[in-house]
């Protein structure tokens, strides 16, 4: 017998993550002559953690907000996510399609045309060439594109860049859909467009994980809200809620900088 009892499955995994960069800066002559004269002993470059520790479970159908101030850590587990990067320790899981918005255009071939990049893009993404064929002039249509579909993208305005790269990742009707605070170089109209359509998605029981710091907007897209510090997760809850505080946080910060 057929087990029709629909279960929650969960959509993102994210275990105990650690990743750690190399803090670049330019060193002096002394320094690097002193380096070489201890024998090139320890490690000129100092490395740190932009994320320590995090553990997050999304389940499908969740709308998430991931916010905190400049440098907590956002992209860097949005780019974990979609894996783009890789966690120098722990685990990151995803089921199902996932799309991700999250450096406009890094999928792009800048010397081929917006039409070949629909083709190029939706390969990427899963789709065979029938399903994008398709879906091709709906594409076409949701971009407002019109005939610069068949310049090389790498004549296209960031604006257009976005349009294009939104509109398929839409089209390619992901399970799992990362956004990384790309609606900020669409013009009004189309920003309007994208929110619409990104609703649209969290109605239809997709699963959104939304980096922001427009605040009100996420506020009106997610329900739950995860808050990072300093590469930690220091609050995971109603995104109301989580927004009152970060506004706290940020309020305090502004006071002591004063
Ligand atoms: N490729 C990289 N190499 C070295 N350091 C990096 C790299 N990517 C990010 N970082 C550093 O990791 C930290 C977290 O960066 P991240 O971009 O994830 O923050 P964010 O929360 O998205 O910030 P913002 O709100 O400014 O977009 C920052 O200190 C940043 O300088």
């Amino acid at each position: 017998m057929t087990d029709h009892t629909v279960t929650m499955q969960t959509a993102i995994t994210v275990q105990g993550v650690r990743k750690e960069f190399v803090l670049r800066h330019t060193r002096s002559l002394k320094e690097a002559v002193m380096w070489i004269l201890r024998g090139r002993r320890g490690d000129i470059s100092k490395k740190f953690d932009a994320l320590k520790d995090v553990s997050l479970h999304v389940e499908e159908g969740e709308t998430v907000a991931l916010m905190g101030l400049n440098g907590s850590g956002k992209s860097t587990l949005l780019k974990l996510i979609s894996g783009v990067l890789q966690p120098d320790a722990g685990s990151v899981r995803t089921r199902g399609r996932v799309a991700g918005l999250i450096e406009v255009g890094a999928g792009f071939h800048h010397d081929l045309s917006g039409r070949d990049n629909v083709y190029l893009n939706g390969a990427i993404l899963g789709m065979s060439e029938q399903q994008i064929d398709a879906m091709f002039d709906s594409i076409v249509e949701f971009s407002e594109i019109g005939e610069f579909i068949d310049t090389e993208v790498k004549f296209y305005s960031s604006g257009m860049y976005l349009r294009l790269a939104f509109s398929i990742a839409v089209h390619t009707d992901p399970e799992v859909f990362l956004i990384d605070e790309i609606l900020a170089v669409g013009d009004e109209p189309f920003q309007r467009k994208c929110i619409s359509k990104i609703k649209e998605l969290a109605e239809a029981g997709k699963t959104l994980f939304v980096v922001s710091h427009d605040l009100d907007l996420v506020s009106t897209i997610c329900e739950r809200g995860v808050l990072l510090e300093h590469g930690k997760v220091i609050m995971d809850g109603e995104v109301h809620e989580v927004v009152k505080e970060l506004r706290r946080r940020s309020a305090e910060s502004a006071g002591t900088e004063a």
